[in-house]
């Protein structure tokens, strides 16, 4: 990324991320990290909910991918096959799809998490949950429709109840594309006791309710176009 200024060396960070992850960043050609990802790694792994305001490009993925694959691989008791550790809730097939690539490309050095790409259109719903019984999934990642659909239908098979962390990924077009009433139903059936981080470009007076819906004492991070050619993000309640 041509624009970021480099915001720290990933063995930097505290708490510390495992072998395997700084393994996989470091294949993926990442020496250091975006602001993005330096504000929201330590937050998220230290238990906070998060609030990111970041523009296009700055790095978002693996700022929400590497602590839900940290928390999932940290775990004493190992999820059970019916049970998942984390959801990501994504505005389009495209955007899903993409992350669940970044995802893969983890696998290599975390085999034993799986992820499920959730987004309608190429399959059906039998065919998804199909899918679940036999992956087995840690991580689903998908689009709000057929996210609903899953997790509502008993006989999908989903267990949410060791559920670790939600993320709202460009959650201003999550709104806008009219999942409102989607994303409170998901957000009804998952533990209160989760973690959820929020990331959009932009905050709207929509967005200011769903945090206050779904989210507890988030702390805010803002990175803006100027801080991706100047460094830094800022951090401040977002409440
Ligand atoms: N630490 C890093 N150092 C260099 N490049 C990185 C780093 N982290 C991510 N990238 C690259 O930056 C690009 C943008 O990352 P990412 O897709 O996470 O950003 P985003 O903010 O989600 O953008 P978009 O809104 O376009 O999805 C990707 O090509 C990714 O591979």
């Amino acid at each position: 990324m041509a624009t970021t200024t480099p915001a720290g060396a990933w063995e930097g960070l505290e708490p510390k991320l495992s072998n395997q992850i700084l393994d996989a960043v470091s294949t993926m050609g990442f020496s250091d990290m975006t602001p993005v990802q330096s504000g929201a790694i330590p937050l998220f792994m230290k238990n906070k909910d998060v609030v990111v305001e970041a523009v296009t490009g700055s790095g978002k993925t693996l700022s929400f991918l590497i602590p839900i694959l940290e928390k999932i691989h940290r775990r004493q008791d190992k999820l059970q096959p019916s049970e998942v550790g984390a959801i990501v809730i994504s505005p389009t097939r495209e955007l899903a799809t993409q992350i669940s690539r970044v995802l893969s490309e983890f696998e290599p050095f975390l085999p034993t998490i799986r992820h499920q790409l959730l987004i309608g259109g190429e399959t059906s719903l039998e065919e998804d949950i199909a899918t679940f019984r036999e992956v087995h999934p840690d991580i689903l990642i998908g689009t709000p429709g057929r996210l609903e659909d899953i997790l509502s239908q008993k006989r999908g098979g989903v267990n949410v109840k060791e559920l670790e962390v939600l993320v709202l990924d460009e959650a201003d077009r999550l709104l806008d594309m009219g999942f409102t009433l989607s994303l409170n139903k998901i957000m009804s059936m998952l533990p209160k006791q989760r973690r959820t981080g929020l990331f959009s470009a932009t905050m709207t007076d929509g967005l200011h309710e769903l945090v206050r819906a779904g989210l507890r004492n988030p702390v805010r991070i803002v990175v803006k176009v100027e801080d991706l050619v100047g460094g830094g993000g800022q951090r401040t309640p977002a409440s």
